[in-house]
């Protein structure tokens, strides 16, 4: 494949770049009013996930719109619990609802190791269409949700505060929580190869509930699932985000991802001591693109100017927020195109 602009690749490969390549996690979706207009002619996010013309077409408009250097995937992690047996809802304003959770034994031998081409299709059916109407512009991201994350979702049933009863299966269960780990992990390997083939130029794993286990669990029950993912798949470059995870930088570190993504309660500087070699990506506070434009200004070069041009991919800290404004998620954009280039 020959890119326009290859940036973010070459940036997660360790290899010199002109400028600090940018993209935002949750970019497709959540900001724009274009991407609300094609969302309100259906019945909601799933059916337009489920749409691969649909999906390629919110995939393509930060690009567009937004002037980003990768477009990321318009899916969910959730896909992977639906493919293994238990279907989610997505409930306006409130967020994911699984009317099926996983407590008994009983309720895990009704799932399954996701099988990508009876369920997940429409996903690879919508990279297809993505790559050939970008035709090289810009790389595009897959991802799927790390298994700690997934199997938080999975036994709570939903968002939590705490996710107590998923961690309350870790300490009461733990063979029960090892069974349903290793069988995300399968279908987590499987979805993301099956990204891969058709068309996915980058991966990024999703931890975004890394941060209320405590290190012995993490090491546990999280760690050695990661590090089959990142062995399993060799073909791309790969980035392990594990929100809150400060606890075991190194340890992530040592694993075959190429990237590590930062939230923004790390230290840029003492980040890098503490990873290698490895190329960071992050991590401006999303509620940094509530404050006026000089601040955004002030807040990116900051960040810039800690991270250096090299083995830096920009980004938040974590996902965008639903009522950020796009005129100043494009100036955050354009101020990282500016100074990195200086
Ligand atoms: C935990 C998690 C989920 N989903 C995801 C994560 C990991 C990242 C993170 O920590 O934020 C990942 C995700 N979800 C979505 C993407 C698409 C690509 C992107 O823009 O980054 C990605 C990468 C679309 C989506 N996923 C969802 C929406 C909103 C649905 C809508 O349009 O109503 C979108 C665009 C719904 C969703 N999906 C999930 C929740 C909690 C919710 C409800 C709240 C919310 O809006 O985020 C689970």
């Amino acid at each position: 494949m020959v890119f326009q602009n290859d940036l973010v690749l070459r940036a997660a490969r360790g290899e010199k770049v002109e400028r600090t390549p940018v993209w935002l996690m949750r970019q497709a979706g959540r900001i724009l009013p274009e991407y609300r207009a094609v969302r309100n002619k259906l019945s909601g996010f799933i059916e337009l996930a489920q749409t691969p013309e649909l999906a390629a077409e919110v995939t393509i408009q930060p690009v567009d719109l937004l002037g980003v250097d990768a477009a990321i995937i318009f899916s969910d992690i959730l896909v992977i619990p639906e493919a293994m047996g238990l279907p989610y809802e997505m409930v306006e304003k409130r967020g994911p609802h699984f009317p099926k959770t996983v407590e008994t034994e009983s309720d895990l031998a009704n799932l399954r190791v996701a099988n990508v081409e009876e369920s997940l299709s429409y996903v690879t059916e919508a990279i297809k269409i993505v790559k050939n109407d970008l035709n090289g512009r810009v790389p595009l991201i897959g991802f799927a949700g790390a298994p700690w994350t997934i199997f938080a979702y999975m036994i709570e049933g939903g968002g939590s505060k705490t996710f107590s009863k998923a961690k309350a299966m870790l300490y009461t269960n733990p063979q029960l929580s090892h069974k349903l780990l290793q069988m995300i992990t399968d279908s987590t390997i499987n979805y993301l190869k099956a990204q891969v083939m058709a068309g996915a130029d980058m991966l990024q794993v999703f931890d975004s509930w890394a941060g209320i286990l405590s290190p012995q669990q993490y090491n546990e029950f999280a760690i050695p699932y990661i590090k089959q993912i990142g062995e399993a798949i060799e073909e791309v470059p790969k980035t392990i985000f594990a929100k809150d995870a400060h606890y075991v930088l190194e340890s992530l570190a040592e694993l075959s991802y190429n990237t590590i993504g930062l939230d923004w309660t790390l230290d840029p500087v003492q980040s890098r001591k503490r990873v290698g070699d490895k190329t960071l990506q992050g991590n401006l506070d999303p509620c940094a693109l509530y404050g006026d434009y000089d601040s955004i200004t002030k807040n990116t070069k900051n960040m810039l100017d800690a991270f250096g041009r090299d083995k830096y991919i920009a980004n938040l800290g974590h996902g965008l927020y639903p009522d950020i404004n796009p005129d100043k998620v494009k100036h955050f954009i354009n101020v990282v195109k500016e100074h990195s280039s200086k």
